[in-house]
């Protein structure tokens, strides 16, 4: 069975995500805070990442240090993830970064891949699939299915808002692969839209509405 998904409780996200709900928030703030939301989320996801040892020199000796024993992937989801891939390159920024592109068509409501340049074997071993918004489910786990695909041994996927629609769908098809969110709300409306959500985070992140 799927683990839970962990939805964060920091005090300081739950007040910033209720600034990012707003419709009153204008694309900067609202960038800036999938920014700050993410970087957050980014922490709490990478709490298991292996560490081996590594030496430094300080200005005074040698000492033992750790370092992370995974290469991390970052994989945002265009366009809405590109928002939160910043965030986290900014926190590891020897991750590498692996676009997907993916829209949700507006009337079938199914993915459709507009680029992926995976190559057979990307360079890491744990990839963070990042989409601010999961309602049906189907981009994220199309986009997993994609990497799965490139051979990537660790998945997890980390997201703002979820419904409860696209957490069931996403553990349904990708049951091991963890999901770290900031929320999960209460549904979908008729044209699969985050009830109460924040709209179309793609465009309040670009302006574009
Ligand atoms: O769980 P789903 O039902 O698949 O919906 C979620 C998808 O919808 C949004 O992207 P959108 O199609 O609006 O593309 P955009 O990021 O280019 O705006 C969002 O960023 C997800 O990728
Ligand atoms: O509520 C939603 C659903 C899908 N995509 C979004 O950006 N928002
Ligand atoms: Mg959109």
């Amino acid at each position: 069975m799927a683990p839970s998904p962990q939805v964060s409780t920091h005090p300081l996200l739950v007040h910033k995500l209720a600034k990012l709900r707003s419709c009153t928030t204008l694309p900067s703030e609202f960038r800036q805070l999938v920014y700050e939301i993410s970087q957050v989320l980014f922490y709490e996801a990478t709490r298991d990442v292996p560490l081996r040892p590594t030496r430094v020199v300080t200005p005074l000796v040698e000492c033992e240090g750790r370092e992370l024993a995974e290469k991390i992937g970052l994989v945002p989801v265009l366009r809405a993830g590109l928002g939160m891939a910043n965030a986290m390159l900014d926190a590891l920024p020897e991750a590498s970064v692996w676009h997907i592109g993916l829209y949700r068509d507006h009337a079938t409501l199914q993915p459709v891949t507009y680029y992926n340049k995976l190559p057979p074997k990307p360079d890491m071993s744990m990839a963070f699939v990042l989409d601010p918004m999961l309602a049906t489910g189907g981009s994220a786990v199309e986009a997993i299915r994609l990497l799965k695909l490139a051979g990537t041994p660790q998945i997890k996927f980390i997201g703002l808002i979820a419904a409860p629609e696209g957490v069931a769908a996403l553990q349904a098809a990708h049951p091991n692969v963890p999901i770290h969110l900031a929320a999960i709300d209460s549904h979908l409306n008729e044209i699969g839209y985050i009830i109460p959500g924040l709209g179309d985070a793609g465009d309040r992140q670009f302006g574009t509405a």
